[in-house]
């Protein structure tokens, strides 16, 4: 279902571009669950965004869901980003002039697959069915990541990619949201890729890979 192969970027620098991700390859097959670690810089956010088709290598493939990604144009990549993969920030980016209910059916609707039904479950499931009518300024750090996620997995997307996606909850809602993220994941049948420092988190995700200065350790 991901295929990544080879995959190397670079970043202009001052004194020529500066290598992030050297020559990296991983698979993912449908419904595995991984967790991506490595120190602040190593290139995990920069392989996230790749992945999600928000930017494209300097060289490598990347096949998802049977496509060449690699291959496609800003719109193939945007057409992607609607239909299979779903992401959710470390910033989150919920829509702020939409409120809480708006923002989670948002990204099912643009995917022709709003379901109301669904997204009330999601709700209540991410603990948010009282807030819905509230916009993401009057929510905390931890509710906006919440309704982040909700938003995610009402798309139903065959890939979910999280960077840091508990990263703003305290240890013990951090576990809550995390199993039932991965509970929501296991119901849908997605694949899930979660960028994280936390070592509890990687150790409830099935398999996990470590990135060092760019290269899988
Ligand atoms: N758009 C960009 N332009 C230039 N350099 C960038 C850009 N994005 C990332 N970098 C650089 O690439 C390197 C890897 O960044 P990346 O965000 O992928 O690391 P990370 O492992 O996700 O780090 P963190 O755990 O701190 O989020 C860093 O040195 C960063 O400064």
């Amino acid at each position: 279902m991901l295929d990544v192969r080879d995959v190397s970027k670079s970043y202009p620098g001052a004194e020529g571009p500066v290598p992030v991700l050297q020559g990296v390859s991983l698979t993912l097959a449908r419904g595995e669950t991984l967790a991506l670690t490595g120190e602040s810089g190593s290139g995990k956010s920069t392989l996230l965004h790749l992945i999600g088709g928000l930017d494209a290598p300097d060289a490598g493939w990347i096949t998802l869901a049977g496509e060449e990604l690699t291959a496609m144009d800003d719109r193939g990549r945007a057409r992607m980003r609607r239909d299979v993969v779903g992401v959710v920030f470390q910033q989150f980016n919920l829509i702020p002039s939409l409120n809480v209910g708006a923002n989670i059916a948002f990204q099912a609707r643009m995917a022709g697959r709003h379901d109301a039904a669904w997204c009330d479950a999601l709700a209540s499931r991410m603990g948010l069915a009282a807030h819905l009518g509230k916009y993401p300024e009057q929510l905390s750090g931890g509710q906006q990541q919440r309704v982040a996620i909700a938003r995610t997995l009402a798309a139903r997307p065959t890939l979910v990619l999280a960077d840091e996606p508990t990263g703003n909850l305290d240890e013990t809602s951090a576990h809550g949201v995390l199993e039932l993220m991965l509970e929501l994941v296991a119901e849908t049948g997605a694949a899930l890729l979660v960028v994280t420092h936390s070592e509890r988190i990687a150790a409830a995700m099935g398999r996990r890979l470590h990135l060092e200065r760019g290269r899988i350790a």
